[in-house]
């Protein structure tokens, strides 16, 4: 097993939405920045794991690197581990390591000592399409050979025999000889016939329940994340286990549901049977088609965020104060909320929330910036109001320059903007002295002791945390 540098700063060409190719996360002044001043080795891991071609890659650049998710389809497989520092001076730093989906937990070069030890989280993806159906083109390549068929041992043995025998009739060949049969431009319409009679077959067995041995790798998944998690579990039992259900855009709501409960039954009486009923695991419905990816991400990020409660305790006092119903904390870049006020988040408002954020940086990329100058398009004059036609309003406020505040509330009590506006700086300020108690928290105790620091009796590094600290100049 071999790593691969950082991949930071890789221009990919596209963006999810219309975020300008330069708005990342780049370096930055420092003026009301929230950071993490740890060094690389400190900074919290997220691991990617899953079978090949669950989606783990697409997953890291869509929401990390603002490709478009089209642009996934070219992705070419991940053969090493490929580290990816979230970083420089927003609030969201962290390492993501992206693994290949071959991966051999008992290959003598896997040290997993190493790999779990600092690990914060690990999402294991599973491809939720993952039925065979979707993946018949590639497994029978009828452009390149049409003996692979013998393959599909296991399939309808009349189809299988109809499929060899069509392409061997078409090419008309006299003999009985034993060659392997190659598909010429005439057969190759008659193959593809029988692929698609394969799919309806697959369908028709599907649609009726029938257990299908292309279901492989879907069990194949479940073993995975059995055999990763209770390995993980071992080196270290801090890690937060998160299992995402990827590629749910292609089924309906019924599956998608019948999906998740399955996956959770087996999961856990797997987990329970190995006597490790112990281990939680979250599931979560995503895909990089929609929203869901970014909301299953925050989720993952908040639960390394240590002030977390105090965070949502501030957004809870500031609804109430200010008449706001619903308020969002942002990471700007990625999208990511990382803090919501107590009540249930609606996928709608955060959606509506990501929009505008869009919308924000656009206009301020497009009007905001002068030629000459090279400024940031998202800054602490950055603020926005969107009045929507069912009397609800949107209001975005800069906290730093990587993090917004996001609002819902009915337009009548916008009226009020002042006391919202004098709320949200207080807000501002009781964001900055949480951050400003850890990060002396942490100074102490990396001044104080060497090696492993502690903070409240919790190693204070490599704990799997994210320790973000104040840098503001005023200090
Ligand atoms: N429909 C759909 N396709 C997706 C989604 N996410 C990823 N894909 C597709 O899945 C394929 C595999 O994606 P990758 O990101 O390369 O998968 P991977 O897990 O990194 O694969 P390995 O590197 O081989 O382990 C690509 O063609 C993506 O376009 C999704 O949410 N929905």
């Amino acid at each position: 097993m071999s790593y691969q540098d950082d991949e930071e700063g890789v221009d990919y060409g596209g963006h999810v939405g219309s975020f300008p190719k330069e708005f990342g996360y780049g370096g930055y002044d420092g003026e009301h920045d929230i950071t993490i001043t740890s060094t690389s080795d400190q900074k919290p891991r997220i691991l990617l794991m899953g079978l090949r071609r669950s989606g783990k890659s697409s997953i890291q650049k869509v929401v990390f690197h603002k490709m478009s998710p089209n642009e996934t389809l070219f992705l070419e497989s991940t053969n090493k581990i490929v580290k990816d520092d979230i970083n420089n001076s927003s609030f969201v730093q962290f390492q993501i390591w992206d693994f290949p989906g071959q991966i051999d937990f008992f290959d003598p070069t896997f040290d997993s000592d190493m790999i779990f030890g600092g690990c914060g989280a690990l999402v294991f993806v599973i491809d939720a399409q993952e039925t065979g159906i979707q993946n018949l083109d590639e497994f029978i390549d009828v452009d390149k050979d049409v003996s692979c068929y013998d393959e599909k041992e296991n399939l309808d043995e009349d189809i299988v025999d109809e499929m060899k025998e069509r392409p061997r009739e078409a090419e008309n060949t006299d003999s009985d000889s034993e060659e392997e049969i190659k598909p010429t431009p005439a057969t190759l319409p008659e193959a593809r016939k029988c692929i698609e009679q394969l799919r309806q077959f697959f369908l028709q067995k599907k649609n009726e329940g029938s257990p299908l041995d292309a279901l492989d790798d879907y069990i194949e998944a479940l073993h995975k994340l059995n055999l990763t998690v209770t390995k993980a579990y071992k080196v270290n039992p801090k890690i937060i286990f998160e299992v995402f259900i990827h590629k749910v855009d292609g089924l309906g709501d019924d599956c998608k549901m019948e999906t998740q409960r399955d996956i959770h039954q087996r999961a856990n009486d797997e987990l329970n049977d190995a006597g490790y009923d112990q281990i939680h695991l979250s599931l979560h419905l995503t895909s990089i088609y929609d929203h869901s990816i970014f909301e299953a991400f925050s989720k993952v990020v908040q639960k390394l965020i240590p002030q977390l409660p105090a965070l949502e305790n501030l957004l809870n006092i500031l609804n109430t104060n200010s008449a706001i119903e619903k308020s969002f904390l942002f990471d700007v870049v990625s999208k990511i909320y990382i803090a919501t006020d107590s009540t249930p988040v609606d996928m709608q408002s955060y959606e509506l929330c990501c929009d505008m954020i869009d919308v924000v940086i656009d206009v301020s990329w497009i009007y905001g910036i002068k030629e000459d100058q090279d400024a940031a398009a998202f800054d602490d004059q950055s603020s926005s109001l969107i009045k929507l036609n069912n009397g609800t309003v949107l209001y975005l406020r800069e906290v730093n320059k990587f993090l917004a505040l996001v609002c819902i509330l009915r337009e009548d009590n916008f009226d009020h903007k002042g006391i919202i506006d004098y709320n949200f700086l207080c807000f501002r300020e009781a964001i900055q002295q949480v951050f400003e108690l850890r990060n002396k928290l942490q100074h102490n105790s990396t001044t104080n002791s060497v090696g492993s620091p502690m903070v409240n009796g919790k190693n204070s590094l490599g704990d799997g945390h994210l320790s973000p600290t104040l840098t503001d100049e005023n200090n």
